[in-house]
């Protein structure tokens, strides 16, 4: 297309091609600051550093004032803004609709780069504020689309809030009390934290706790069951997985737990159960806070605090080489260890009435109370699975009967005992048929018979149950002693659940 030009008057464009982009660069910016709406620059913490004096006039919208958002993460103060992916990403976003309380908006964002091409930062401009008398039927179906997501992420955002606060964790024993306080007071820093304890103590209740009373409490909680994972997929469930490095599922890219947890905490339960190889580059992660998503070559800036727990002695495995003495050391800043219920069995009857409550509550059946020599029988048990014991064993005496006053015959019902060991108890079997016909003597009788794959389910059953007993609910261990891996075991564990609601 033929432009026709005014004669140049005086100067000439330079003739190097140097000066000739450094014009028109500064002209570009020059023009774009005269035009757009409002302009800001973001430096490579994602902090607000600079706005125009255009782009004052959207602040009250935002909810702020010049002086609480310049040095703000810009994040956390321009809903659905997507500077900070710029700057991690390194690619602009050259044309982009942004919505949020302040209204509709036509958006650039470019990066900034030194001379050795290294990002410093991001342009962003506002160059239109009210695209939708121009670009109305874009706008309308963006507008919906933004709605549809802002929806999703507050419903993610609200299951991901935390679920316990410090009073959650019921106990008023000095044991208890001193996990409290030592809760609180890590709470109010943001170094890692290491939850120490046998198996169903509560750490898990306790990391949602201390994130509840920490200052990220409304940033999210993202929990990782490290035992739960196999092997092979905890790099990409951790560390993400870029676009386009694998075909199927994965081929759009995902973000990884630390992407997931960023501004919040992540949770990693069972921490002892962590590869060697993984070790390496969680350590590396703690120490750099940036994460590389699988197939990717660009790091990740991400803000994370986390939380550990294991059951399992981590010193002896160190010592063992089973764990790096590095990472353990990172790790152990700031250790809890979480008592068993065995050394606290004072708070017995607090724990039981807040979990008859909370039972109650969730099965929609009127709570029922304890009396006194029920509880006298389970303060003389050994609780191998502690809290999460306790709650099962009153679970199942719950279910079992219509009385509201649950008494010590409803639990020697279920195989606890006066000197506090455990008989087994036979699975029940509601649609057993009457037996067809006298049993002789040796030979089993034909009502003895079941199908085989009931048989084989209930004998799957059972295994795992005495491996969690012999183990006291490791399920690593347990894992190892029934020949499978802790990944099978966990997909099986529902099937217990069953059986004992198809018990009761
Ligand atoms: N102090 C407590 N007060 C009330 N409930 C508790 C307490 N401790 C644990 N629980 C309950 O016991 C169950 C197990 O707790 P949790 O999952 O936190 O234990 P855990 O130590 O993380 O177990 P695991 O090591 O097996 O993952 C949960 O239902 C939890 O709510």
């Amino acid at each position: 297309m033929a432009v026709s030009h005014p004669e140049p008057r005086g100067e000439h464009l330079p003739a190097d091609a140097d000066s000739v982009l450094k014009l028109a660069a500064q002209s570009m910016f020059d023009q774009f600051a005269h035009t757009a709406m409002g302009m800001m620059v973001v430096d490579r913490d994602h902090r607000i550093v600079w706005i125009s004096d255009g782009y004052k006039r959207f602040l009250p919208a935002l909810g702020h004032e010049e002086s609480d958002f310049v040095g703000r993460r810009v994040e956390e103060v321009v809903p659905n803004t997507l500077m900070a992916q710029v700057i991690d990403s390194g690619q602009p976003i050259l044309v982009d609709l942004l919505t949020n309380q302040a209204g509709t908006f036509l958006v650039s964002r470019l990066p900034l780069r030194n001379e050795q091409g290294e990002i410093l930062g991001a342009l962003g401009m506002v160059l239109l504020d009210h695209p939708e008398t121009t670009m109305q039927p874009l706008i309308a179906k963006f507008s919906r689309l933004q709605r549809e997501l802002d929806d999703a992420r507050q419903q993610l955002a609200a299951q991901r809030r935390p679920k316990y606060t410090v009073a959650s964790f019921i106990g008023a024993g000095p044991a208890a009390m001193e996990v409290k306080r030592q809760a609180r007071r890590v709470a109010q820093t943001d170094s890692t934290v290491l939850l120490l304890g046998e198996t169903g103590t509560g750490k898990e209740l306790l990391a949602h706790a201390i994130h509840a009373a920490s200052s990220r409490a409304a940033r999210p909680f993202v929990g990782v069951n490290i035992a739960a994972i196999p092997d092979t997929l905890l790099e990409a469930e951790f560390f993400g997985v870029a676009a386009g490095a694998y075909t199927g599922a994965d081929r759009k890219g995902r973000d990884g737990k630390f992407k997931l947890a960023d501004g919040g905490t992540l949770f990693l339960d069972e921490i002892g159960d962590m590869p060697l190889a993984l070790q390496a580059k969680l350590l590396r992660v703690l120490q750099e806070q940036e994460v590389e998503p699988l197939g990717s070559n660009q790091v990740q800036r991400v803000d994370v605090r986390i939380i550990a727990a294991t059951s399992r002695d981590l010193p002896a495995m160190v010592a063992a080489g089973g764990f790096r003495a590095d990472l353990y050391y990172r790790l152990n800043v700031l250790p809890i260890r979480l008592p068993a219920l065995r050394e606290r069995l004072g708070d017995i009857e607090a724990l039981v009435e807040a979990l008859s409550d909370d039972i109650a509550r969730r099965s929609g059946t009127p709570p029922k109370s304890l009396s006194a020599d029920a509880l006298d029988l389970l303060a003389v048990q050994a609780w191998p699975g502690n809290i999460r014991e306790l709650r099962n064993v009153l679970e199942q005496a719950t279910l079992m009967t219509d009385d509201l006053q649950l008494t010590s015959t409803h639990f020697t019902g279920l195989g606890l005992q006066a000197g506090g060991a455990r008989r087994a108890v036979p699975a029940a079997e509601p649609n057993a048929p009457a037996a067809l016909e006298a049993p002789k003597p040796g030979v089993p009788s034909q009502a003895d018979i079941k199908p085989l794959p009931q048989a084989i389910a209930e004998l799957e059953i059972q295994s795992i149950r005495n491996a969690l007993a012999a183990t006291g609910g490791n399920k690593l261990q347990a894992s190892r002693l029934l020949g499978i891996s802790r990944a099978t075991l966990y997909e099986k564990l529902p099937m217990l659940a069953k059986a004992d609601a198809a018990a009761s």
